[in-house]
């Protein structure tokens, strides 16, 4: 099976690469098949200056007109020359450290240049563009060359080298999906869609294939859901907890009264968790709409009640959060919780401390990441698991961490606004409740969508807000490699913040890749108002609640999903504060702007979601992904709405001729589950 063997079994993947690799979590040929590109490369005939879009990746033939001058700016060489089109007109290239050039680019010689379109006052200009000759250029027209996630020291070229071996190993008869739902939906086979998708012959055949692995996806997905619905179903509860002075006493000291939302949610917590079955719940509600608040209150239910609850979030940013505003309920009010902190990177000696309290029952109430399902955890009684933002899992880690309780309550939580029709197909496993109120005390978002000269602006606002006394977050990506160095890169950018504030505002940066004990610090010091302005990558996109905090200022959000957007903005407007939310874009193409512009008129969740969903039409793969709702590789669940619905109809058809999947036909498919430990589905019990 190409499954096990290792990728240095790839001619050319030597230890070195293979290393490589790794970093990229590829470890086996399945895993490098399975890694699919991340867009396309489309090389198009070569367009006139005039018809250049700015923004674009395009191609220009032209004349270089004089000799092509050098300047240096400190360490910096910077060479431009003017090439000009047949028609006369001209554009100018820039090169960084490339000196060489002033030699190879002849004044009257004719080259073709290929870079992003950016226009500059007047005048369209391309920085660093990639040089080729006729012959070479006209290889690759109107071919679509695969683009790979990498790593330093790996390249596009060696990943494409290795994938197109590895698809050698994998056998041509591979196949997962039952004859019977192959008949019923005509489809590419397994082999064909994988091999399409990484070397795809046109634009539809791309789609079609792409098309035919989102279904495999949903429908494997959709049957470990069915299959863990029915199980749910007869699951009886072992931890009857029932309401006690505590919780009463909690919410009355509380400074806010819970909306009538969440008075609602809270009556159905109650009743799931003294029903004779186990409670399989998920609450819905938009960002800021208060679900923390009712996961503490059945958590508490729960200590109260004698037992163990546990806490999953998805980063450990959010489980400390999570930690200190418990802890902080537990000193101001005197509540029943003895919480503990379980995360990655704690000491091993922290660690041990922690274990020692969660098995002897020390502990009632567990929070931490997705450490909490490693093997050394051994709980006493646990009784209730709550996790957060459930699309940030796989099924299989709620799954764990529910095995190692003897099936306890299962409460999730998320704020992905999904119409009612998905939400039935994708929560099939769950009882869903929904918040569809915000609190009283909160005042609608202000929002702007701006171009990048408007930034002086914008820092002159957000130098008002901390003086003040408020804060702000400003959301710039990340540079990945080989993308436009236009990117604003959040280290640099936190100096030239910096440089732009008052000296008196305190700046600080967040991205991904820090310690995540750095991260928490940080988090700890804006929380505790010691940083004013939080200069972050996505990292923040989910759960952080800082009420203080009432500018969101995102740098290049034309980058971003609008779902991610709204999540981004939801980290505002937590408090009585007036809040706002500047949206930076660095295009003005038309339907960047229109799509921008859904966020600058609603506030709300659902909306956004439905309207980008109209914009952008199903199937759409190079369009911008939504965050990682779900974590699908391929699928989306929104625009690819209709694959979900087929492949829910599929699940259920098999399951009706053959309900316990041992017929020859599901053999393929049973083996999948057994097969894939990684992926995003569970190996069901039954199995
Ligand atoms: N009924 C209420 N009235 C006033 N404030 C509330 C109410 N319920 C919760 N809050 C406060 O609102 C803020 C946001 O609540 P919470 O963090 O629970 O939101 P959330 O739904 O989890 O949002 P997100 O999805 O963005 O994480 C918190 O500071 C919380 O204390």
């Amino acid at each position: 099976m190409s499954d096990a063997i290792p990728v240095n079994r790839i001619k050319g993947v030597g230890e070195k690469t293979a290393a490589l690799f790794g970093k990229i979590n590829v470890y086996t040929i399945d895993d490098l098949i399975r890694h699919y590109p991340r867009d396309y490369e489309t090389y198009d005939a070569p367009v006139s200056v005039r018809e250049a879009v700015p923004g674009k990746l395009q191609t220009i033939y032209g004349q270089i007109t004089a000799i092509p001058n050098i300047k240096k700016v400190r360490n910096l060489s910077i060479l431009n020359a003017v090439l000009k089109d047949s028609n006369g007109e001209s554009i100018q290239l820039t090169f960084f450290n490339m000196p060489f050039l002033k030699k190879v680019l002849k004044p009257g010689g004719f080259y073709l240049f290929r870079g992003l379109i950016q226009q500059r006052g007047i005048h369209k200009i391309m920085e660093q563009p990639r040089m080729f000759t006729w012959d070479e250029y006209q290889k690759k027209t109107g071919r679509l060359l695969p683009r790979y996630a990498l790593t330093k020291g790996l390249t596009n070229q060696t990943v494409q080298k290795s994938v197109a071996q590895a698809l050698e190993y994998y056998p041509p008869e591979k196949e997962y999906l039952p004859q019977m739902i192959l008949q019923k939906y005509p489809m590419l086979s397994h082999r064909e869609a994988i091999y399409a998708l990484h070397f795809p012959e046109s634009r539809e055949e791309l789609l079609t294939a792409r098309n035919r692995m989102v279904f495999e996806e949903f429908f494997s997905f959709l049957l470990v859901l069915r299959k863990n619905k029915e199980l749910a179903a007869k699951t009886e509860n072992h931890f009857p907890m029932y309401e006690t002075a505590d919780t009463v006493r909690f919410l009355e000291q509380l400074p806010f009264p819970l909306t009538k939302a969440q008075k609602k949610v809270w009556g159905e917590l109650r009743e799931d968790m003294g029903s004779p079955y186990a409670m399989n719940r998920l609450i819905q509600g938009d960002v800021g709409s208060g679900k923390t608040i009712l996961a503490v209150l059945a958590l508490l239910m729960c200590a109260a009640n004698g037992y163990q609850g546990a806490m999953m979030a998805p980063t450990e940013v959010l489980a400390v959060q999570h930690f200190e505003t418990i802890s902080g309920y537990v000193k101001k009010y005197g509540i029943a919780f003895r919480p503990v902190l379980l995360t990655g990177s704690m000491t091993a000696k922290e660690k041990r401390e922690a274990y020692a309290k969660i098995a002897s029952g020390e502990a009632n109430l567990i929070i931490g990441t997705h450490a909490l399902i490693q093997e050394k955890v051994e709980y006493s009684s646990l009784a209730l698991v709550v996790t957060d933002e459930q699309h940030r899992f796989g099924v299989r880690q709620r799954e764990t961490l529910a095995a190692k309780g003897s099936e306890p309550h299962v409460l999730v939580m998320s704020a992905t606004p999904i119409p009612r029709t998905l939400a039935i197909i994708l929560y099939g496993d769950l009882k869903v409740s929904v918040i569809d109120e915000l609190p009283a005390n909160r005042l609608p978002i202000k929002n702007c969508v701006v171009g990048t000269s408007y930034r002086p602006k914008a820092y002159e606002f957000i130098a008002k807000e901390v003086a003040a006394g408020r804060q702000a977050y400003v959301i710039c990506p990340m540079v990945e490699e080989g993308e436009s160095e236009d990117l604003e890169n959040v280290v640099d950018y936190t100096e030239k913040l910096r440089a732009a504030l008052p000296p008196s505002v305190q700046v600080a940066y967040l991205h991904g890749k820090m310690r995540p004990s750095d991260k928490n610090r940080i988090m700890e010091e804006f929380a505790a108002k010691e940083i004013d302005v939080l200069v972050s990558t996505t990292v923040i996109e989910v759960g952080i609640n800082v009420p203080n905090a009432t500018v969101m200022m995102v740098e290049n959000a034309e980058r971003f999903g609008l779902a991610q957007l709204h999540q981004l903005r939801g980290r505002v407007g937590r408090g009585e504060f007036q809040s706002y939310c500047i949206f930076i874009s660095t295009s003005e193409a038309k339907e960047t702007m229109e799509r921008l512009q859904i966020l600058n008129h609603s506030n709300d969740g659902f909306h956004i979601a439905s309207e980008d969903l109209k914009l952008r039409g199903p199937g759409d793969i190079f369009g911008i992904r939504q965050s990682g709702e779900f974590a699908f590789v391929l699928g989306d669940i929104y625009t690819d709405a209709n694959i979900l619905k087929e492949a829910s109809d599929a699940v259920e058809q098999l399951l009706v001729s053959d309900p316990e999947l041992t017929d020859d036909d599901s053999l393929a498919l049973v083996n999948y589950f057994k097969e894939h430990t990684a992926v995003n589905v569970v190996d069901f019990r039954t199995i």
